[in-house]
């Protein structure tokens, strides 16, 4: 199974995925949670009969919105009202699992193509209407909840139907791709013509491209083939006051490449229609290898090592002792603990070979132990799995949920003591102790990101639980001088920590560029610059 062939899924209401893929837990979880004190939780409210806020949108610009993309693209049913309620945050997931779906749009607007994305937005605009762009709808940050206070209404203007490959040129290696295209229709339709993107986040099977380039996601494969950000060269940006096109050449000196500004933008300055990627041969080959650390510093040191020095695997990663326990094939020996890194290699057989043979010396001589294929390969195989895992556990009543950073890697060890730290305390201090994990997954030469999974028995109160694990979380991250997100983007929970990281100034600016493009601030209110 490659990622070409897993289906493209309609997420459905708080529970992930495939339905025909649902996750049981595994009985030794299922002893770990009740020794954490877990009961099993209430069942969830059908989100048929979830609360829905009691707003509508007037007459006139309902009507002029059906007037661009016709009556029955345009709907205030309350299923899809439902479905385009906030992300997939644990504390949006509880929420919804509560019947709370407050923070629903009032309807849901399905443009065709780029000229109805600008004439919606102008149409937003008239008639003070927050807009919400909406892509596979994964966000884990609050990136789809709109602050309506100013607005006379709030759409999502989901781009589904923006889903087409516009156009592959292979002898530059490049694809246009329009943003509502889900991650596994691209690759599917790449794969067609002998070509993959490479780009692999966990949230595959949910997310889409438009969302991608707007949050500056990154893959599991980013070793390899880059986050996404380093892949798109083009793009077409939507703003209430027209078309923005940028990207003419694979590098420019014309001025500040400001694609950058775009990417990343959280639907604050625009709704992206569509990128030009790199994409790369299908790969020929692919092998993973695991191979067991005694310690994470020794594993993280070896990976800085491939980092800087090379070669470097498509795949890199390193859970740290307690992920290595809980998650991952055991490293082996035993059951003798220690960390589990994970080498994986795509690209042509010889290519693969040169590559897995140069690391596979740089990751001996740093003290690992090489494992052989089984743990990399099923870790290949149940890559896509974990989020599936957390439905069964909200059930159980345990509070799972992730948080990541990334810093340079003077600073990398500090950093995740600080994390673990301030988590570890904060839940114990609310009678919840918690068991937190942790790994690299995205390396470079002058840094790498962390990722920490946080698991605990629910509490009386869970979303003032968590915001208390966050908050301390979040100032440990800044304490430590680390970004507030590698990769998960900012939305509205990392707002402020967003502002106190960038400083005034440079929030300044961004803010005089938001009011260029949308002067009237309909743009995703109350995400990203506040
Ligand atoms: C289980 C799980 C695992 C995850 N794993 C990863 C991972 O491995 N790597 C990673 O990077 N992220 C991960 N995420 C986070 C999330 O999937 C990414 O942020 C993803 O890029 C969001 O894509 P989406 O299509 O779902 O966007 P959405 O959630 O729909 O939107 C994200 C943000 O972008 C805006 N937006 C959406 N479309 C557009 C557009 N066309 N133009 C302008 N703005 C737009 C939205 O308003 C919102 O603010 C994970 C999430 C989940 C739930």
């Amino acid at each position: 199974m490659t990622e070409s062939d897993l289906p493209v899924v309609q997420l459905r209401p708080y529970r992930w995925g495939d339905p025909q893929r649902r996750a049981e837990l595994p009985a030794f979880a299922a002893a770990a949670l009740g020794a954490l004190g877990a009961r099993p939780a209430p069942p969830p409210v059908d989100p048929d009969a979830a609360r829905l806020p009691d707003h509508t949108l007037a007459d006139p610009a309902r009507a002029a919105l059906e007037a661009v993309v016709g009556a029955e693209h345009v709907t205030a049913e309350p299923a899809a009202r439902v479905a385009h309620t906030r992300g997939w945050s644990t504390p949006d997931l509880l929420k919804l699992r509560a019947g709370d779906a407050d923070d629903a749009p009032d309807a849901v607007v399905l443009p065709a193509d780029h000229d109805e994305v600008v004439r919606v937005l102008q149409v937003c605009a008239e008639h003070r209407i927050a807009v919400v762009p909406f892509a596979g709808g994964t966000s884990v940050v609050g990136g789809l909840v709109a602050d309506r206070d100013a607005f006379a209404g709030v759409i999502a203007l989901d781009v589904r139907r923006l889903d087409g490959l516009v156009g592959l040129d292979p002898l530059s290696r490049t694809a246009t791709l329009r943003a509502g295209l889900r991650g596994t229709r691209a690759e599917q339709l790449l794969g067609e013509q002998g070509f993959t993107l490479g780009h692999f986040p966990q949230s595959y099977e949910g997310a889409s491209i438009g969302g991608y380039a707007a949050t500056r996601s990154a893959g599991q494969s980013s070793a390899g083939y880059g986050r996404f950000d380093e892949l798109v060269v083009a793009l077409v940006l939507a703003t209430p006051r027209g078309t923005i096109t940028l990207g003419a050449a694979p590098q420019s000196a014309a001025g500040p490449d400001l694609r950058q500004l775009v990417l990343g933008s959280e639907g604050t300055l625009g709704v992206i229609t569509s990128v030009t990627v790199r994409i790369r041969p299908r790969p020929a080959l692919r092998v993973f290898d695991g191979w067991r650390f005694d310690t994470f510093a020794a594993g993280a040191a070896a990976l800085r090592a491939l980092a800087q020095d090379g070669p470097l695997p498509t795949v890199l990663r390193l859970s740290d002792e307690a992920e290595t326990a809980v998650n991952l094939a055991d490293p082996g020996a035993g059951g003798s603990g220690g960390c589990l890194a994970i080498a994986g290699y795509e690209g042509t057989a010889a290519d693969v070979a040169a590559r897995r043979a140069g690391a596979s010396a740089v990751l001996a001589a740093a003290g690992g132990e090489n494992l052989g294929t089984a743990p990399g390969e099923a870790w290949r195989a149940g890559r896509y799995q974990a989020p599936y895992l957390r439905d069964p556990l909200l059930d159980a009543g345990a509070l799972v949920e992730t948080l990541e950073t990334a810093t340079f890697w003077s600073g990398l060890e500090a950093l995740r003591g600080a994390v673990s730290a301030a988590l570890t305390e904060t839940l114990t201090r609310q009678g919840t102790p918690p068991v937190v994990l942790c790994h690299i997954s995205h390396v470079y030469e002058t840094g790498a990101s962390l990722y920490f999974t946080v698991l605990c028995a629910l509490g009386p109160d869970p979303l003032a639980q968590w915001a208390a694990a966050k908050h301390a979380a979040t100032a440990a991250i800044r304490a430590a001088g680390a970004t507030i997100t590698h990769h998960h983007g900012v939305g509205t929970d990392h707002r402020d920590a967003y502002r106190d990281e960038i400083g005034p100034l440079a929030l300044e600016a961004l803010r005089a560029v938001k009011r260029t493009l949308d002067p009237a601030g309909i743009l995703n209110p109350g995400v990203l610059v506040g």
